[in-house]
């Protein structure tokens, strides 16, 4: 195994739908650059019809992108598919599969069809499905099905699992034990891509993680980093009799009657300077609170301001530069 090895590399991608350029076909996907280090675990975030599993299907080899390259351990998925999908596991955002079986009926057949699977006991054990081997598909809860989706993308021990909503329909409980099982995986150096709409799931598993908007990836990196791009945030309350003007903030603050909200690139320099002020003063905020940009805050703001989605649609095949973010200082970022 190569430590650092660029299992996925995707550069200038591009995905149309229907007719091609000039005529009424959709592009999906624009000029998308990113790659993924073995052993990481990377989320595609993004609105309904960001492009994300558009993407994805290209990277899986279900489908051939109309520009740009993709490669999975070096080959092209869809033209070299004997080589790359005995190495991956693709779970879908909808499996599909015959209602009328049992799982365990359904875990063989897919068995059968799967170079070097694993015992598909274990499989069905490791998502919680064990007990559940003799009921139809077609009675499992939502959340046992998207169970099952995942217990079949792992049979063949996969080095790249493709993980497509992995925990949409399921409880707070199955979520966390999905999100153990993944960390469980890279542990075991399974690369992962995954896409969701579960902020909280990308802060706990990604590596890294890029913010699609309107097929281009507008933000990219660590996190910590895409967080970072967004002002902190300090709020309280002033007390009756303390007008806003006495504040001493030297960045501006929006002010609604007493209450105050300032956002800020140096959270501690501009808290530090409100609270000795405050002590000075001897004026008490209430309601004081302070935090850096969340992920969800920092999505909420990158998925939605405009920009890209107003772009022409160019369709030259292949460009990248499209006013990304780029934030990856430490060598596996996404490029
Ligand atoms: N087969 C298709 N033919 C035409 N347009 C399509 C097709 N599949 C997807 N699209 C369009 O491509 C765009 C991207 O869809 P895609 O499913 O990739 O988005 P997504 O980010 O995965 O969304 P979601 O979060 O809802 O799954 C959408 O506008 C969608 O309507």
């Amino acid at each position: 195994m190569n430590i650092g090895e660029q299992v996925i590399e995707v550069s200038g991608l591009r995905r149309r739908y229907g007719p091609a350029k000039g005529e009424d076909g959709f592009e999906a996907v624009r000029g998308v650059s990113f790659s993924v280090a073995r052993g990481e675990i990377f989320a595609l975030l993004g609105t309904n019809g960001a492009g994300k599993t558009s993407t994805v299907e290209l990277l899986e080899g279900l489908a051939t992108p109309s520009g740009g390259r993709v490669r999975v351990f070096g080959h092209d998925p869809y033209r070299e598919r004997a080589r790359v999908r005995p190495r991956i596991g693709v779970m879908l955002q909808e499996g599909g599969f015959p209602s009328e079986l049992t799982v365990a009926e359904t875990a063989r057949m897919w068995a059968g069809c799967t170079s070097g699977a694993r015992p598909y006991g274990e499989v069905l054990e490791a998502v919680g499905l064990a007990r559940r081997a003799d009921v139809r598909v077609k009675q499992l809860s939502g959340g046992e099905r998207r169970r099952l989706d995942l217990a079949m993308a792992l049979l063949g021990r996969p080095e790249v699992l493709f993980l497509d909503e992995p925990t949409t329909g399921l409880d707070a409980e199955g979520r966390r034990e999905t999100w153990r099982l993944v960390r469980e995986l890279r542990e075991g150096g399974t690369t992962v891509l995954l896409t969701t709409h579960y902020l909280e799931e990308a802060e706990e598993l990604a590596d890294r993680l890029a913010i699609m908007r309107a097929g281009r990836i507008v933000v990219s990196g660590t996190p910590a980093e895409v967080t970072a791009t967004r002002p902190s945030r300090i709020r309280f309350v002033l007390p009756e009799g303390v007008p806003a003007a006495r504040l001493p903030l030297s960045v501006p603050a929006a002010v609604h009657g007493r209450r105050v909200e300032v956002r800020t690139d140096r959270l501690q320099e501009a808290l530090t300077e409100l609270l000795l002020w405050a002590r000075r003063e001897d004026v008490e905020l209430e309601e004081l609170d302070a935090r850096s940009a969340s992920l969800e805050e920092a999505f909420l703001e990158i998925a939605h301001e405009g920009g890209a989605d107003d772009l022409p649609d160019t369709g030259d095949g292949g460009s990248d530069t499209d006013g990304t973010a780029r934030l990856t200082g430490t060598g596996t970022g996404a490029r």
